[in-house]
């Protein structure tokens, strides 16, 4: 009995023992936590002794912390727990850093950074031999995970990214070996490396991404790499021939070129019949036998009746007289001499009504207007005893246009002689309107843009699948299943020899990086000219920045993105937080190279564009006032010549000079015997610019060269000779085929909106000042546009180029009223669209 009670005893002690030792733990834990508490908020409170930079990955992790052991310490709180007064302390700094976090980390980073410059004055007071603005200072210092620098032209963007280099050196003690720098042609690689060179006394790691990419596979394989010899452009060629027995290559061939060699547009994509008829106009549908037609349909069905070996005459004259006051000689769409018989396409939909952008006239609907003239038609062959065969749209749009046809002439006895699919295919490689070379061309354009961007024919494929229009489906489907098995053929040759092409030096490195085959020694990553970034590149930089957390420092200027067509995405710079997670964006906006005028000018033009970031320039010198821009007019090509020889004999001794064109022939039109051009050839035996000599003037120094070859350099006077409204004018009126916009991630919207930014590039080379050769015949939209925002004198009577308020297409225009029996008559303003547009108005 007496054990049992002691072994009660024992139990009961016990347990009041464990409960003590449980209530002492639950005082130790909590403790530990209020220690923590104590140390977060000492944290906090030394930044005001000691600031540093918080980045967002730090800002994020104390927060967390933060919020975090304030949820422990309430779940954790010991029953009647008496806080003493340091405790109670803590735990109010803990509530108030919550509940002022970002502002505490806002105003500790301002601190941060005025601290900064002010220890770091002397330095930044001499990089280069010059100073750096309080922007340029204030970019670099911020040491942000991820820094965006929006930058003006001429605004030092090569001397930021060269302090930045010095500061992280000096600041950081970080290696020399743990900076990449990236830039985009070899020779800015090359100046930024001397120039780096020179100021810090550190070979820094400055690559471009090709060189950057073969780097890496080298080392990831240990062993040097090849960079290939065979070019796309070869194999595109060789490919087409071998393939050109292959039934199945041909038929594709084929069908492509007879049915969607030229994009087409639905009807209802029009909203006036001018629209269309600019349309067709700008597509210059022609018929395998160079025939200008009125639309698609009428050139599918002539080539249909020329591949079939049917001979016809596109609008022949009616055989019978069918003229009158109201109407011109009746010309039949197609005639067939060997069978004497017309053919009538009339496009209507199964009932009868014509696309809505037909106008009617005299009371009538387009719809009844039309049909007027099929019953006129059916009616005139009738009488006269002639065969017309009908064919209509909707026949085509339920694919049974050609099947129709067939019936309706075999019925009639015409017989058919279809040329083989070899024949055709023959004839489509060499007929010059079929434009074979430039077909070999867009295949080397979209196979090396899918390439670079690391696009694959699976994604390619899907999203075709997705596309809303059926033509373009179509259209796309068969370039794809045409290009597709050229692209193999060249990889499988590049694998046989064991080498890479440009492409591959990044995706391939990025693969290499992201499967740790390579391991990255960079701490810092800095990206010049950031806004001709590629998702391809974008991919190898990130990879190399994922494995070791490294800071990336991108500088750019999204006004001068002017690579869209070899794959540059301008939303990897507008929107880069989207792939990087927080980015602190800063801005460098003081212009050493021009004055406002010029900054206006550049400024107004290119912010027309709603999709370009805002950014203010400032210039240097705001007394400055020199006119800004001259336009040389001149009607003809000799007065321009005149034009552009005097406006250069004007410039001062050995002045700088720089002619820039949007293509490489645009020189050709200004060679005389007084101005001369010599081609100078690159490191690759190519000719990209000229040095120009004029005779009068030995002492300028001239160079021409395009605009994309301009980027980065700079000149006193600027001159752009092609301002004309052409096809191979500026901007320029050649269109992207459509099936580019596979592998185009976002397409732009505003119109001309990269023409555009290489125009704001021309203005921006300029120091002093620039010139625009105007042809005053047929001036460019973009020269119009500053004439008429700048008032700027072109010529004669030109100045006031005004659109037409009512037709709002053509130019209004002064016209001197005549002098009718010894009386003048008072000078009146028409519409030069005179033919449709009857706007009149006196002086
Ligand atoms: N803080 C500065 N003080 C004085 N001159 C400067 C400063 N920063 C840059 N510059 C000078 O301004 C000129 C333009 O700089 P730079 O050519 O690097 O501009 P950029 O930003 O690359 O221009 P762009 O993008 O138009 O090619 C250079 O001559 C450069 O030395």
């Amino acid at each position: 009995m007496k054990n049992v009670i002691n072994s009660f005893i024992a139990t009961v002690l016990e347990w009041f023992n464990e409960k003590r030792r449980q209530k002492l733990r639950i005082i130790e834990e909590y403790r530990v936590l209020l220690e923590k508490a104590e140390y977060i908020s000492e944290r906090i409170n030394s930044l005001k002794i000691n600031p540093m930079y918080i980045n967002h990955d730090i800002k994020t992790r104390w927060k967390e912390e933060t919020v975090t052991l304030q949820r422990e310490l309430l779940e954790k709180l010991p029953k009647k727990y008496k806080h003493t007064e340091k405790e109670l302390l803590y735990l109010r700094l803990l509530t108030f850093n919550i509940e002022n976090f970002d502002n505490i980390c806002e105003s500790n980073n301002e601190t941060f950074i005025a601290n900064e410059l002010v220890e770091y004055e002397n330095f930044f007071n001499n990089i280069e031999g010059s100073s750096l603005d309080i922007q340029q200072r204030t970019c670099i210092v911020k040491d942000e995970i991820n820094s965006l620098v929006i930058a003006g032209a001429g605004s030092g963007k090569t001397k930021t990214i060269i302090g930045k280099v010095k500061y992280v050196l000096s600041r950081y003690r970080i290696s020399a070996d743990e900076i990449l720098v990236l830039s985009f042609t070899t020779a800015t690689a090359e100046e930024m490396k001397e120039r780096l060179y020179k100021e810090t006394n550190e070979k820094i790691e400055v690559r471009t991404f090709h060189s950057l990419g073969k780097d890496i596979i080298s080392k990831a394989k240990g062993k040097a790499i090849a960079k290939t010899n065979i070019e796309l452009e070869k194999v595109i060629n060789n490919v087409i021939d071998d393939f050109s027995l292959e039934p199945k290559f041909m038929k594709l061939v084929n069908v492509y070129f007879l049915e969607y060699f030229k994009e087409q547009k639905e009807d209802s994509e029009f909203e006036t019949l001018a629209d269309y008829y600019d349309y067709l106009r700008d597509k210059n549908i022609k018929t395998f036998k160079n025939e200008s037609v009125k639309s698609f349909e009428e050139m599918e069905i002539a080539n249909f009746l020329y591949r079939n070996n049917i001979s016809y005459i596109y609008e022949e004259k009616y055989k019978y007289p069918t003229q009158n006051i109201d109407y011109g000689p009746y010309r039949p769409d197609f005639y067939l001499p060997d069978h004497d018989i017309y053919i009538e396409h009339f496009g209507i939909d199964r009932n009868g009504n014509v696309p809505k952008f037909f106008s009617g006239s005299k009371g009538e609907t387009a719809t009844e207007k039309y049909n007027k003239g099929i019953m006129w038609k059916r009616e005139t062959h009738k009488e006269r005893g002639t065969t017309m065969i009908e064919t209509y749209s909707y026949e085509k749009k339920e694919g049974v246009l050609f099947v129709n046809l067939q019936k309706s002439l075999e019925n009639l006895g015409v017989q058919f002689f279809p040329m083989s699919d070899h024949e055709l295919f023959e004839k489509i490689k060499s007929n010059h309107i079929c434009n074979f070379v430039g077909f070999k061309n867009l295949i080397g354009t979209f196979l090396n843009y899918a390439k670079a961007n690391d696009i694959s024919f699976d994604e390619i494929r899907k999203k075709n699948e997705k596309h809303f229009n059926t033509f373009h489906r179509a259209r796309n489907l068969y370039f794809i299943q045409i290009v597709e098995p050229i692209f193999l053929k060249y990889e499988s040759m590049l694998k046989a020899e064991n080498e890479i092409d440009f492409n591959d030096m990044i995706n391939k490195a990025t693969k290499k990086v992201k499967k740790g085959e390579y391991r990255s020694p960079y701490r810092y990553i800095i990206v010049d000219e950031y806004q001709d970034i590629s998702f391809a590149r974008f991919s190898l930089i990130n990879s190399l920045k994922d494995q070791t957390n490294a800071k990336l420092f991108c500088v750019g200027d999204d006004w001068q993105s002017i690579y869209r067509f070899t794959g540059s995405a301008i939303q990897l710079f507008s929107k880069l937080e989207k792939y990087v997670g927080y980015t602190e964006k800063s801005y460098i906006e003081t212009t050493y190279r021009f004055n406002k005028n010029i900054i206006r000018i550049g400024e107004d033009f290119i912010t027309k564009n709603p999709s370009q970031l805002p950014k203010k320039l400032k210039p240097k010198d705001p007394d400055d006032n020199t006119p800004a821009c001259t336009i040389l007019p001149g009607d003809t090509k000799e007065e321009l010549q005149q034009q552009l020889i005097s406006a250069l004999t004007k410039l001062p001794v050995g002045a700088k000079v720089l002619f820039l064109g949007r293509y490489l022939r645009d020189y050709q039109s200004f060679v005389t015997d007084e101005l001369k051009f010599t081609p100078v050839k690159n490191k690759s035996n190519n000719v990209d610019r000229y040095t120009v000599t004029l005779s009068l003037r030995s002492d300028l120094n001239i160079e021409f060269m395009t605009i994309h070859k301009s980027k980065g350099l700079e000149s006193e006077f600027v001159f752009v000779l092609n301002n004309t409204n052409l096809k191979l004018g500026f901007p320029s009126q050649i269109e992207d085929d459509p099936v580019m916009q596979l592998l185009h991630d976002n397409e732009e919207n505003f119109e001309y909106g990269e023409e555009r930014r290489l125009f704001y590039v021309a203005l921006t080379r300029a120091k002093k000042h620039i010139y625009l050769v105007a042809d005053t015949k047929n001036k460019s939209l973009f020269l119009r546009e500053i004439e008429a925002r700048y008032k700027l004198a072109t010529h004669k009577n030109d100045t006031e180029y005004k659109y037409c308020p009512v037709c709002k297409k053509g130019i209004v225009t002064l016209k001197i009223g005549q002098t009718v029996n010894g009386r003048k008559r008072s000078n009146y303003y028409s519409c030069s669209n005179i033919k449709y547009c009857k706007y009149f108005i006196y002086e």
